[in-house]
C-alpha cells in the first residue's frame, strides 16, 4: 500500500533536526515522467538504525497518511528502503513546524490563531468520520504551508504531519515526556488509543497556539509531569474565558465527556466572532 521510491532517485540536503527515533533532512526526489526529468523538493524522514524494530510502526504511520487524502493532511510520496536505511519521503512543507514558527514570530493575530485551530479541528473531524485516531496531535506536528499575512489578509494554511512511531512502541519515559499532549488514559493503556485521545491533544495544542508556541509544562521533569495527571491538574487558563473553557472541555480527564469535533468547530466559530470583535475594540482603543 505504498509507493516504493528508489534510493538512487533521492538526494539528501541539510539536516533539519530530529523527532523521536527519527532524523529529518531537506532533500529532493527525481522522477522521469514522459521522458522528462522532474526534481521535487521533499522532506526525508529517516528511522534511526538503532530503532529498526520500529520500522513497521514507522511505515504504518506513513501508510495511514497515504491511504486517505485531505487538503490539511501531509502528502507522503512513498518510502525508500535501502540496506539499513528506512526513509519516509514527504512533501516539503514550505514554512516547517508550527511550534518553531510561533516561537520565532511571537505576535500573530487572534484571528490567525483561530484560523489555524479551525483547520486542525476540520482535519480531526475528517479523521473522526473515518474512525481514525492520529495519536500525536501537537504544534510540532502541524506544518505551515502558507504563513498568511494579516495585513495582506491572506490566511495561514496548515498540514497535519504523520503521527510517527506508534505510542505503544515508545518507552514509558518517551510517553511521559509527551505529557500534557498525550491523553491520561493512554498512560495506563497505550493500546487503547481512541478518538477521544486526539481531542485531549487538540486542547493542549490550542494552548500552545495561544501561548506563543511555548511547550506547556516545559521544564517539568517526568515525575512532576506524572503528578500533574495524578492530581488531575489543568493547564494555566487563558484570561479569555471562552477559550479557556474550550481547552478544559477538550482536556477532560473523562474521555467520554470531551466534545465532538462538530462541537469544537461550533465553539471555535463563536470564538472567531467574539475574538475578532474583541480585537477590533482593542485596536479602536489604541487609535
Ligand atoms: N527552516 C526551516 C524549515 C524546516 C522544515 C520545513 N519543512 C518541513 N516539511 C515537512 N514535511 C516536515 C517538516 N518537519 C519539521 N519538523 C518536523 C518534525 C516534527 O514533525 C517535521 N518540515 C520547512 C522549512
Amino acid at each position: 500500500q505504498f509507493h516504493m521510491i528508489k534510493y538512487e532517485d533521492l538526494r539528501w540536503c541539510e539536516s533539519l533536526g530530529q523527532g523521536s527515533f527519527t532524523r529529518i533532512f531537506k532533500g529532493s526526489k527525481i522522477d522521469i515522467r514522459d521522458g522528462e526529468r522532474h526534481v521535487t523538493d521533499v522532506l526525508l524522514k529517516e528511522l534511526d538504525a538503532n530503532h529498526k524494530n520500529c520500522w513497521e510502526s514507522f511505515f504504518e504511520a506513513a501508510s495511514l497518511m497515504s491511504q486517505i487524502s485531505h487538503k490539511h493532511l501531509l502528502l507522503v510520496y512513498g518510502i525508500s528502503v535501502h540496506r539499513s536505511k528506512n526513509v519516509m519521503v514527504q512533501e516539503f512543507v514550505k514554512f516547517g513546524a508550527l511550534d518553531l514558527f510561533l516561537k520565532r514570530e511571537g505576535s500573530v493575530s487572534v484571528s490567525w490563531k483561530l484560523d489555524v485551530a479551525k483547520q486542525l479541528a476540520s482535519v480531526l473531524n475528517f479523521l473522526e468520520e473515518k474512525n481514525i485516531t492520529h495519536g500525536n496531535i501537537c504544534a510540532k506536528n502541524l506544518l505551515l504551508a502558507r504563513e498568511g499575512d494579516a495585513s495582506q489578509g491572506s490566511s495561514p494554511f496548515i498540514k497535519l504531519s504523520d503521527p510517527g512511531i506508534n505510542v505503544t512502541m515508545l518507552g514509558r519515559d518517551v510517553v511521559l515526556d509527551r505529557i500534557p499532549w498525550v491523553a491520561p488514559e493512554v498512560l495506563e493503556a497505550p493500546e487503547r488509543l481512541e478518538l477521544e485521545c486526539d481531542k485531549w491533544s487538540f486542547g493542549a495544542t490550542l494552548w500552545e497556539i495561544f501561548n506563543g508556541g511555548q511547550a506547556p509544562l516545559q521544564g517539568l521533569d517526568l515525575e512532576r509531569k506524572l503528578q500533574f495527571y495524578e492530581t488531575y491538574k489543568q493547564l494555566p487558563s487563558s484570561e479569555w474565558t471562552e477559550l479557556a473553557d474550550l481547552i478544559s472541555q477538550c482536556m477532560n480527564y473523562q474521555p467520554a465527556f470531551r466534545p465532538s469535533c462538530r462541537s469544537i468547530i461550533r465553539q471555535l466559530n463563536s470564538l472567531i466572532t467574539s475574538g475578532t470583535s474583541r480585537e477590533l475594540i482593542a485596536v479602536k482603543k489604541l487609535q
